[in-house]
């Protein structure tokens, strides 16, 4: 199998016609809109396993509705959970601003086998699902897109097999595979290196409390990406009665312990997006203009929050109140030197503004992300130098050294965020055409609406 590499033609099998063009806007002005984000894919993936697995009924409120987060649900309701989509009453959406809207009640049930699940490009589905499945009462097949194949699942692999799992797969600790449930799994300590991905670590604490044991697991790699996303999964676990332990190794967080017991069903609110807000936040920033994404959280694990102190360092300034964070560019943006480790979601919106600063950048702590959607370091690479821009990869990130930039095609990987990362630069240079953003509904269908309803045009 080969990978799907940037410097290769897309697949046309693939969701979204590759030669479409879509003309990314260009921005005649400073803008100046609100942007409502749908909810956090993070949030809701881990929300929907959480619930499946707890001993009563539950509900989230405005979940994302993407590919990502539909596969997560169609991956659940293959294992015979119930997940009712409904419309919510504002009165018991725990008091959040225009809480009506869209809800899933979800409804546990005993976990069947003999099913199978397509996990898309999705990897909180092909992660945080196996763990699921080997608690059903049969074989769970697991596929999904040809890069899906790619992505590494070892930790997950190795893991569950290590806590009493039977797995059967082609040996390369990689998607396609079997997991052959029993109704149940011992749990445990185990050992994984979760240099590669953070998810799997969350995805054997997600299930542990369902295991009879618990689970112990240990992260024995040389660095750990995405430490925020951990966070996420030990909040969201407690949240729902879990009890998590996270004995402290000099300061670095490298062992968890979930104890097994039953989970309450919860009535959770998502937050919304913080990592797709970037786009918009950017917006500001690039066009000197101001943004406002209401309900952004006082209190939050998702990385996207980040976003206010990295982007106030090249050039904004950011206000939180209670109508949302409200983010103002000067129409100025200064390079930076920044290590993206635990947030590395947010690099390629970063590189698509540090190709438009002042001055020179560097993104740093990223390696893992030649495993994402596509090796982002070098689609970044790739297309930003095609537009005539100056970047340079490093063992661990990207040089950026801004160029004045043309116009043309920008070409996207079926990778969401080089979808929104070719619009921002976009924004600044006439004539870029953005391959396939219909890639963006892996966690933002909307985007090409909100995009021009931001800009008005
Ligand atoms: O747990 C999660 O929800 C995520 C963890 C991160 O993955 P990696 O640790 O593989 O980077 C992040 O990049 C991804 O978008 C979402
Ligand atoms: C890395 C990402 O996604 P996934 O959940 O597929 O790993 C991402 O959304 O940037």
């Amino acid at each position: 199998m080969t990978a799907a590499s940037p410097a290769q033609q897309p697949d046309p099998l693939l969701p979204g016609p590759s030669d479409d063009l879509w003309p990314a806007p260009f921005a005649r002005g400073a803008v100046d809109a609100t942007v409502t984000v749908p909810g956090s894919k993070s949030v809701t993936n881990r929300g929907l396993i959480l619930a499946a697995l707890a001993a009563e009924p539950g509900w989230l409120r405005r979940p994302l509705r993407s590919r990502d987060t539909l596969l997560m649900a169609e991956g659940l309701r293959a294992l015979g959970v119930g997940i009712e989509e409904t419309v919510s009453s504002s009165s018991s959406a725990a008091g959040g601003p225009d809480s009506a809207g869209e809800a899933w009640r979800i409804i546990p049930a005993p976990l069947r086998g003999h099913a199978s699940v397509d996990v898309g490009n999705a990897g909180t589905v092909m992660r945080f699902l196996p763990p699921v499945a080997a608690l059903a009462d049969g074989p769970v097949r697991f596929d999904g897109d040809p890069r899906s194949h790619e992505r590494p699942l070892h930790g997950v692999i190795d893991g569950l097999r290590a806590l009493g799992a039977r797995i059967e797969d082609d040996g390369r600790g990689a998607l396609p595979m079997t997991v052959h449930g029993s109704g149940g799994l011992d749990g445990g300590t185990v050992e994984i290196d979760a240099s590669s991905s953070s998810q799997f670590v969350s995805a054997l604490l997600l299930s542990a409390p369902r295991f009879n044991q618990g689970v112990e697991v240990r992260h024995v790699g040389a660095t750990l990406p995405s430490l925020p996303h951990i966070r996420m999964t030990v909040d969201m676990l407690r949240a729902v009665g879990a009890q998590v332990d996270e004995p402290e190794h000099g300061g670095v967080p490298n062992v968890w312990r979930v104890t097994s017991s039953a989970l309450r069903g919860r009535d959770l609110v998502v937050e919304p997006d913080l990592s797709n807000a970037q786009p918009f936040l950017a917006a500001a920033l690039v066009t000197g203009g101001r943004v406002t994404i209401p309900d952004w959280p006082a209190r939050t694990t998702q990385p996207g929050d980040e976003l206010r102190r990295i982007f106030t360092e090249m050039g904004g300034s950011c206000e939180l109140t209670e109508e949302g964070l409200t983010f103002t560019g000067t129409g100025r943006i200064h390079g930076i030197d920044v290590d993206l480790g635990e947030v590395g979601e947010l690099t390629p919106g970063i590189a698509a503004v540090a190709a438009l600063a002042d001055s020179p950048s560097t993104l740093r702590g990223v390696a893992h992300l030649r495993l994402h959607e596509t090796d982002r370091l070098a689609a970044l690479t790739k297309e930003i130098n095609e537009l005539g821009g100056d970047v340079t990869e490093t063992e661990d990130g990207l040089h950026i050294r801004p160029r004045p930039l043309h116009g043309g095609v920008f070409h996207t990987y079926h990778d969401h965020r080089m979808a929104t990362a070719g619009a921002i630069i976009g924004l600044a240079v006439d004539g870029v055409l953005i391959e396939d953003v219909a890639t963006t509904a892996k966690t933002l269908p909307d985007f090409p609406e909100m995009w021009t309803g931001m800009l008005g045009v």
